[in-house]
């Protein structure tokens, strides 16, 4: 049983689910040991003054190798003797290729062999900064081979290692030393402090995909030593990738979950316990453990809204009382919706001014697949089916869809011509429910939306209506995203923006001739997978690169945007523009 508890505490006596823990338990794949600052460490063994420190006299090292060293004259007591041996056992260098060897590499390569060795030779090297119990900030340095992260000590007039587990590279934390050993400290993690590494992490996905999918010559990337192809985009094709934003809410953000179960097998039916005995160890109500299919049993989920968790510990309990009457596994769904009138009975409206303003705020939990959701992003109400698609993190909403108005509308911008009037039209494919025509709709004349799902459509149009949106301004039309180029032949291509929001597999050929045939002024791509994003961002610059005549489009920045702390997803806002 894995016990979740959401925010900063002390890991180690916990483990998050690796669903969601990926920025703070490393877990193998996640360990990067830099090999070459490692090997700084094969000089120490032909050191001599790493040698002289623990090196016994001549005479005693020539002993015949069974004899134990004699460290004092006979006549010394037998209490001194054994300071003595204690003394001499801590200055020994750990043995070659033990445990605490391989840890001491990792510490020179941190501290660097000239610092070592001075400590070594001034014998300061047990002088630990630190007191027992002490509370220290650390900013990690590298990953030690045994997994635990390594920092070194900011106190720059005494060098020294702290190794604490459960942080990664470049994260600040604070810890708790427990003991303390040459040149380096033990300590226990107290708190992850930086998000911000988080998203520095995810800018380096967003990178990383520009480099590997949108063709960009591989020299635009220092360092990277592959030659340039006749396909490769030119080498200026792609701007620096802006730093991530974050999200308001770092954990309890997520307005949907689905844990799933299993029935009873077999065996466990023939010998039915009776419910007192508890969760059977079969029974696993959670999710998938990354990389399987096997479910990992969650008791409550921290990057879950409160009203989900507080819905999904009654309904567990429930499930394990009952689970003898399960034929079949179950995807259970848990969706954080504002309370709206069909929730409330007849009996206990009130229609009160305070209780109607109230309750619009009030969140419940709606687990029924074809029951309405209801959620505001700013001033807009948004109302759509559990079971269909909208963004699952309602606190980044507002500054995504003011990100993607203001690179629509930019104050300055390098690649608009100030003269050039605003645009007047928007086209919303891969709408959904209306998220981005809707709050952007009071900036547009005319705003057109296409969406393969009726049941998004259907909600997008009665959210039109519920946000007083005139039924001459907006429409919204079920089909593949490629049709909508059809209905929208009378926008004016230079006044309209087109911001498209496809799944994870992008945008398909047939979308991308059609964009470039209609050749608007401004893209806005918003994509949940940043490497098809940057597929087809490379495609559209490519179609135009090499245009003499007409006009070609630029990649005016490239972002990304953090809809799922504590986890490796990130999404990106590209902007393109015609000039
Ligand atoms: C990532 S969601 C974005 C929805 C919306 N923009 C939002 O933010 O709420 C992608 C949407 O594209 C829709 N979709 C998938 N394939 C499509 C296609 N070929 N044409 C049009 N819409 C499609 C899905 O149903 C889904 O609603």
């Amino acid at each position: 049983m894995q016990r979740l508890v959401g925010g900063f505490g002390r890991l180690r006596s916990f483990r998050l689910p690796s669903y969601i823990a990926y920025y703070h338990i490393p877990p193998p794949r996640l360990i990067h040991l830099d090999y070459r600052s490692l090997s700084v460490n094969d000089k120490m063994a032909e050191s001599p003054k790493a040698g002289q420190v623990h090196a016994l006299p001549q005479a005693e090292l020539e002993l015949p190798s069974m004899k134990k060293p004699r460290l004092a004259g006979k006549n010394v007591p037998k209490s001194e003797r054994k300071r003595a041996k204690k003394r001499a056992k801590k200055t020994d260098l750990p043995e070659p290729c033990s445990t605490e060897d391989v840890l001491w590499r990792d510490v020179i390569a941190v501290l660097g062999q000239d610092v070592v060795d001075k400590a070594l030779e001034d014998g300061s090297e047990f002088d630990s900064p630190f007191e027992f119990h002490q509370e220290v900030e650390l900013e990690v340095s590298a990953i030690c081979s045994s997994g635990e992260a390594i920092a070194r000590s900011l106190d720059d007039l005494r060098p020294w290692t702290v190794i604490v587990p459960f942080a990664l590279p470049r994260e600040k934390v604070r810890a708790r030393i427990y003991r303390n050993a040459r040149l380096h400290s033990f300590a226990d993690l107290l708190e992850t402090l930086s998000y911000e590494t988080q998203l520095d992490l995810k800018r380096d996905v967003v990178v990383k995909a520009y480099k590997n999918f949108s063709s960009v010559s591989p020299f635009f990337y220092q360092g990277y030593p592959a030659n340039p192809r006749d396909e490769d985009l030119s080498d200026d094709a792609v701007p620096q990738i802006l730093s991530t934003i974050g999200s308001p809410l770092e954990y309890g953000y997520r307005t949907k979950l689905t844990p799933h179960f299993e029935a009873p097998p077999k065996s466990a039916r023939k010998a039915q316990p009776s419910d007192t005995e508890g969760k059977p160890d079969w029974l696993k109500i959670g999710f998938n453990r990354i990389g399987t299919s096997r479910t990992m049993d969650i008791e409550e989920c921290p990057i879950a809204t409160p009203v989900i968790n507080n819905a999904y510990r009654p309904a567990r309990e429930n499930i394990i009382k009952n689970i003898f009457t399960y034929k079949r596994g179950v995807s259970l769904l848990y969706r954080d919706s504002l309370e709206h009138s069909s929730d409330a009975s007849p009996r206990e409206a009130d229609t009160s001014v305070d209780a109607l303003t109230s309750s619009l705020e009030k969140h419940v939990c709606i687990t029924d697949q074809k029951a309405i959701v209801r959620e505001k992003v700013g001033d807009k109400i948004f109302e759509y089916v559990a079971g269909s698609f909208f963004q699952n993190n309602n606190s980044v909403l507002v500054p995504l869809t003011n990100y993607v108005r203001d690179a629509i509308f930019p104050q300055t911008s390098i690649t608009t011509d100030s003269d050039a009037s605003p645009p007047t039209h928007l086209v919303d494919a891969y709408c959904g429910a209306g998220l981005f025509a809707i709050t952007l709709s009071p900036h547009f004349q005319t705003v057109a939306g296409i969406e393969l799902s009726q049941d998004s459509i259907k909600a997008a149009t009665r959210n039109a209506e519920l946000n007083n949106i005139p039924s001459d301004k907006i429409t919204f039309r079920a089909g593949d995203a490629a049709a909508i180029f059809e209905t929208v032949g009378e926008f004016p291509p230079d006044k309209t923006a087109l911001l498209i929001d496809p799944p994870r597999k992008g945008c398909d050929d047939n979308f991308i001739q059609q964009l470039l045939a209609f050749r608007c002024k401004t893209v806005v791509y918003v994509s949940c997978n940043v490497h098809t994003q940057a597929r087809d961002v490379g495609k559209i610059l490519k179609a135009t690169e090499n245009e003499e005549a007409g006009r070609k489009y630029i990649l005016e920045s490239v972002r990304g945007f953090d809809l799922f702390p504590q986890t490796a997803h990130v999404e990106s806002v590209a902007v393109l523009r015609l000039v």
